[in-house]
């Protein structure tokens, strides 16, 4: 009803605030867009769920987040498939590791220190009832 639809309103408000402020990192660059498969043919061979943060922030317009742990389940998978792409010594790989590392950080932080517990309990009430 009208109070689950405006907690969803602001948990969507959340999402994009964290989703912007990492897009607006510079460091984050490399994770902005879809990773080019026509560019990096065998990027489709290693990483099976790709997601970067224009895609969550469509995710989010379309309402797919009803709870924070969604949302950061789709946006773990940003720095997990970067590790995941870039195992070796190569100092390109070492370089996206770094990057993929810093992002893990930065989402929990920015969440940490801006999520309100009563509002992430409300939001599980409302899964938990659909
Ligand atoms: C995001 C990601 O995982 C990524 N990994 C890369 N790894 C490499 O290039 C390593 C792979 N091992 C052999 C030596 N090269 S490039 C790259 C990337 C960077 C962008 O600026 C945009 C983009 O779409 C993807």
């Amino acid at each position: 009803e009208e109070q689950e639809e405006d907690v969803l309103r602001d948990l969507r408000l959340f999402l994009r605030y964290v989703t912007e402020s990492l897009a607006q990192d510079r460091r984050f660059k490399a994770f902005a867009k879809p990773v080019d498969t026509e560019e990096v043919p065998d990027y489709t061979l290693v990483v099976k769920a790709p997601m970067d943060l224009s895609t969550l922030l469509t995710n989010i317009d379309e309402q797919k987040y009803v709870t924070v742990d969604e949302f950061v389940c789709d946006a773990d998978l940003i720095w997990k498939n970067a590790l995941e792409y870039n195992p070796d010594s190569d100092p390109m790989d070492r370089h996206i590791r770094h990057r993929a590392c810093a992002l893990r950080d930065a989402l929990r932080s920015i969440i940490r220190a801006e999520l309100n517990e009563g509002f992430q309990r409300a939001c599980e009430e409302i899964r938990a009832s659909r």
